[in-house]
């Protein structure tokens, strides 16, 4: 019973690991030194950051895809497979999600080298930032320093590109503009996966939302069990697709209704509105508003709250709320793909998103 939620969600998309991984054009695994011993199971890559705490069994992950974290194929395949990794781990329990808090994005890379020298740190001026360590050995007598070639990491920082202030700008429309159906079908079946594995998640997940969050974006975040988020003008949150001139499917749909009940997600979907954060909060698409600068620390102590209750308690409920949903999709996936490539590949649709497309850079001119 406790895994009737993990079952089901996994039931259809056995063996989904190594299915994404080849959809992966850059199927980068990610290998990353450990930098503090309160965490494990770190991984680098360039669209995600995942820290598992361990003494708290609490992981944050991290978007870092520039320029707005928008969900492409690449995005949604690593999310999926960070997603499943920690689903597996046994000792993570609850999951944060978020976009990376600073204007800079990092392209980590990883290299050997055998040096001479006692641990240092080079700051070099942005945008490359080293930083090597080796280790040295003290002899008995404490006179000599007997310095051992050793191999070290270092770690090359490229301050490359901005994030804006997103936490995610929603799917990717360069995704569903001017690709073939095969494309737009198998970009469909990724966007599938991070809800089934997101909404039908076994771990306790909180949404920080540190930025604007449309569309898919909005999506991923009602997919959690919470909401968090940063109380800032600026910031808008809502399922605003029919202001593309394409229509949210129906789990989408259901997903809004779950959350915010049906008169609010009709008035919702049918004008494709987006919150300010205050309005979220009022109709309960999220469930609190902080300081910018509090979201994850708020997040975090919101997890310790979730994780007090026993998991099997938890889960078995968040299954009997949620199963139904997931159950519908699940055994319409195939019609739902074909019905999105039919849809989205129409020439008036295409040119609805070309229309919103030009809007967004005449926006920036
Ligand atoms: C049956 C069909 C169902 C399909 C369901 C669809 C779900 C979706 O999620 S559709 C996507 C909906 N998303 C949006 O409407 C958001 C659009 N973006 C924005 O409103 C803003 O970009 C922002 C508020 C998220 C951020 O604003 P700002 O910081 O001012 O950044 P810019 O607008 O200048 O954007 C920078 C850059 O990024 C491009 N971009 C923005 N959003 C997307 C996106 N969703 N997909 C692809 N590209 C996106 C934007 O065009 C800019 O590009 P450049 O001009 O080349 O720099």
């Amino acid at each position: 019973m406790a895994n009737v939620l993990r079952n089901s969600a996994k039931f259809g998309f056995s063996g989904v690991l190594s299915q994404l991984s080849i959809h992966s054009r850059h199927g980068r695994e990610c290998v990353s030194p450990c930098f503090s011993l309160q965490q494990r199971n770190n991984s680098t890559s360039p669209k995600i950051k995942v820290d598992l705490d361990n003494s708290t069994g609490v992981a944050v992950l991290r978007m870092q895809s520039p320029p707005v974290n928008s969900l492409s194929l690449d995005f949604l395949t690593e999310f999926c497979i960070n997603l499943e990794k920690l689903e597996m781990d046994k000792s993570c329990r609850g999951l944060i999600i978020t976009s990376v808090s600073t204007h800079t994005h990092t392209h980590t890379d990883t290299d050997t080298v055998t040096q001479s020298h006692k641990t240092m740190i080079h700051t070099i001026t942005p945008p490359v930032c080293v930083v090597s360590q080796t280790l040295s050995k003290v002899s008995s007598t404490g006179l000599d320093i007997i310095t051992l070639p050793v191999c070290v990491c270092v770690c090359v920082c490229l301050v490359s590109q901005t994030l804006s202030k997103v936490f995610s700008a929603g799917l990717d429309i360069m995704e569903m503009y001017g690709k073939s159906p095969e494309r737009c079908g198998e970009f469909w079946k990724a966007v599938q996966e991070m809800w089934l594995k997101l909404y039908g998640s076994n771990m306790a997940t909180i949404a920080a939302i540190n930025g604007s969050s449309p569309a898919g974006g909005c999506l991923m975040s009602i997919g959690c069990d919470y909401r968090i988020m940063a109380d800032n003008p600026r910031y808008s949150i809502g399922l605003n697709e029919t202001q593309l001139g394409i229509v949210a499917p129906f789990w989408f749909k259901d997903t809004l209704v779950n959350t915010v009940g049906n008169r609010a997600a009709e008035l919702s979907l049918e004008l494709g509105l987006l919150y300010s954060a205050p309005d979220a909060l009022k109709i309960g698409l999220v469930d609190q508003l902080v300081p910018e600068d509090q979201v994850l620390s708020t997040a975090q102590d919101t997890m310790s709250k979730w994780l007090a209750v026993p998991d099997h308690a938890r889960q078995i409920t968040k299954s009997m709320m949620r199963k139904q949903t997931i159950d519908k999709l699940l055994s319409n996936r195939e019609a739902d793909i074909t019905n999105f490539v039919s849809f989205i590949t129409k020439d008036s649709i295409q040119r609805s998103l070309r229309m919103y497309l030009e809007m967004l850079k005449s926006r920036k001119a």
